[in-house]
């Protein structure tokens, strides 16, 4: 909610010299979400929290799994040496899915606060990370996190980071930030080593669109960076991508529930809302400028690119309009997900989207359930990519190629390898934190298409092909992918009235097949005589559980089951 105490801050007193805009980034799990608490309620932006409970971390889903999904911005006031500072934070997602998020906050910033666990040492997304705001030229200072541990060693921290970061050892600040040893230090390097931004408040406005967010009553609400001049609320502004014009009906800063204020200055961070009413209109990366000034656009970003596409189909086809409309209500403040209309013959109507990685795609589908209430079917992610990451094991299973190697310290290791996106991208994350108890990380880029023996493969049951599990495998793994998913279906799957026969299939010829023996659930069972509504409740509870079912041919098939039966358990 929008707060009422319009301009109770006067934005004016900041000149350019006293602002600051960074983020933190880091991997994932080593505290960007605590330290930012703490620097909210150092700089008065938040009353102290319960423990645990992140203030930037909005979404319902981000809670329950614990990840910042999507970036935040507050703006802090810090009193420094006598002088007040305008410190405007971004929060960015720390899984590998989400670094579009990580680019996206570094291009409103000029340094960045490099979060290292004090315990783990440096990991795969600290390196990404790095480089993203190395290449950005932004000022980058190195913390230690997590200094209260009782294994945490940050002189060794301290060294690697010199080591593969080339930044000297006395500039790594120590803190622990769940217990707020030695934050202020953290507040005090922002002020001294980040630059103020590069902007005049004397050239024409000129601003940024770095993310953007949609709002039932008023539409795209943009996060804007200011690099010129100023903008007051009434002002026409036009979107350079568009060549739209649109009056300024709301704007203000981020503390980090919204604050309106009358105008925003050169060099600051705040929210517009315009009257857009698509968020394909506020691209991120567009520049807005005054009407009557027109201005050189900025450099805008690479758009996200979807790595990962699935089909999506409503349980029921009644749902359909329904569905669509929460699937574009949620695509409005993700522009990172791609949306085809797509249709197949036992599914039914629905869409074919791309997402950034598997865990993004589980993160939209958790939202569209718990927002908006929505009963979707996943199809199996497909893929034609290529990975770089690193670490052994799994790698001969998966089929990966060593590109290089180098050591971190005398503990650690950095691997890259060239896989198959698709040997990596359902669960083989999860697999090498559980093989390496939670020791190894991994971060991948795109290496582009590559030519392989690979067919489709088809899963039947009772004879009926699957849509949603037709897979591509290599030639060489069909026989045991065949056999394994048989298996998992066979696991996933109900018992029902009649034996199933589940199959899977080259062409015409079938390669494994696993039996579901027959059985018979009779709900009405423990009701012996007469109560009737009891009965009725029982029979209607069944019902529900039937709508979570997907029908193929005459088998009840659970919707986890398509997702489950993709998880492979390499040994
Ligand atoms: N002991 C200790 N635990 C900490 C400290 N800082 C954070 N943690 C814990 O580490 C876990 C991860 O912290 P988060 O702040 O959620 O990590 P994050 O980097 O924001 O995670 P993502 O947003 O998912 O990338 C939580 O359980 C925190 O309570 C610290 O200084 N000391």
């Amino acid at each position: 909610m929008a707060s009422t105490q319009t301009d109770t801050i006067d934005l004016s007193k900041f000149p350019v010299d006293r602002i600051r805009n960074f983020c933190i980034i880091a991997h994932i799990d080593h505290g960007k979400s605590t330290l930012a608490d703490r620097l909210l309620e150092m700089t008065g932006a938040i009353v102290k929290t319960q423990k645990n409970k992140q203030v930037l971390d909005k979404l319902q889903v981000e809670r329950e799994r614990g990840i910042t999904v999507k970036a935040q911005t507050a703006s802090l006031i810090y009193s420094h040496q006598g002088q007040q500072y305008l410190l405007n934070l971004i929060d960015t997602p720390g899984h590998v899915d989400f670094s579009y998020e990580v680019s996206r906050s570094i291009s409103a910033c000029q340094g960045v606060l490099l979060i290292v666990d004090a315990n783990q040492g440096i990991q795969a997304q600290t390196v990404a990370n790095f480089y993203l705001a190395f290449e950005a030229q932004l000022a980058i200072i190195p913390v230690i996190n997590k200094i209260d541990l009782k294994n945490a060693d940050p002189e060794r921290v301290a060294s690697q980071i010199e080591k593969v970061f080339d930044i000297p050892c006395n500039e790594c600040i120590r803190i622990s930030a769940k217990l707020g040893t030695n934050v202020e230090a953290v507040l005090q390097a922002v002020v001294d080593r980040i630059p103020p931004p590069v902007a005049s408040i004397d050239d024409p406005f000129k601003a940024l669109v770095f993310d953007s967010n949609f709002d039932h009553y008023r539409g795209v609400v943009a996060n804007i960076a200011v690099f010129g001049g100023r903008v007051r609320k009434g002002d026409r502004i036009v979107s350079a991508y568009l060549g739209k014009s649109y009056e300024v009906n709301e704007l203000g800063i981020l503390r980090p529930d919204e604050h309106p204020t009358q105008k925003l200055f050169a060099g600051q961070v705040g929210y517009m809302v315009t009257g857009m009413k698509d968020v394909k209109e506020a691209q991120i990366g567009d520049t807005l400028y005054l009407k009557e000034q027109p201005v050189e656009t900025l450099p805008g970003f690479k758009p996200a690119k979807a790595m990962v596409f699935a089909g999506m189909f409503p349980t029921d086809q009644s749902d359909y309009p329904g569905l669509r409309s929460a699937i574009e209500r949620l695509t409005l403040n993700d522009s990172s997900v791609t949306v085809q209309r797509d249709s197949s013959m036992a599914l039914g109507a629905g869409w074919r989207l791309g997402f950034l990685g598997l865990l993004h795609m589980e993160v939209f589908n958790q939202r569209l359930e718990q927002e908006y209430n929505a009963s979707v079917i996943v199809t199996a992610p497909t893929v034609p990519y290529k990975a770089v990451l690193s670490s052994p094991r799994l790698i001969k299973n998966r089929r990966g190629i060593q590109k290089n190697m180098v050591y971190i310290d005398d503990k650690r290791v950095m691997m890259k390898y060239l896989f198959p996106l698709n040997e990596i991208v359902v669960d083989f994350y999860d697999l090498l934190k559980s093989l390496s108890s939670g020791y190894a990380s991994f971060d991948y880029e795109n290496a582009g298409y590559q030519a392989a023996d690979l067919i489709k493969m088809n899963i039947l049951l009772n004879g009926q092909p699957v849509e949603e599990l037709i897979t591509i495998v290599h030639r060489g793994r069909a026989y045991s992918a065949g056999k394994a998913m048989c298996e998992r279906l066979q696991d996933s799957i109900p018992r029902q009235m009649f034996e199933i026969a589940v199959q899977a299939s080259i062409g015409s010829k079938v390669i494994a097949r696993e039996t579901i023996k027959a059985y018979r659930k009779n709900v009405l069972a423990k009701c012996y005589g007469g109560d009737i509504t009891r009965k009725m409740k029982l029979l209607k509870k069944q019902a529900e559980g039937k709508k979570k079912m997907r029908l193929i041919g005459n088998v009840e098939v659970p919707k986890d089951a398509f997702i489950n039966v993709l998880k492979r358990k390499d040994k």
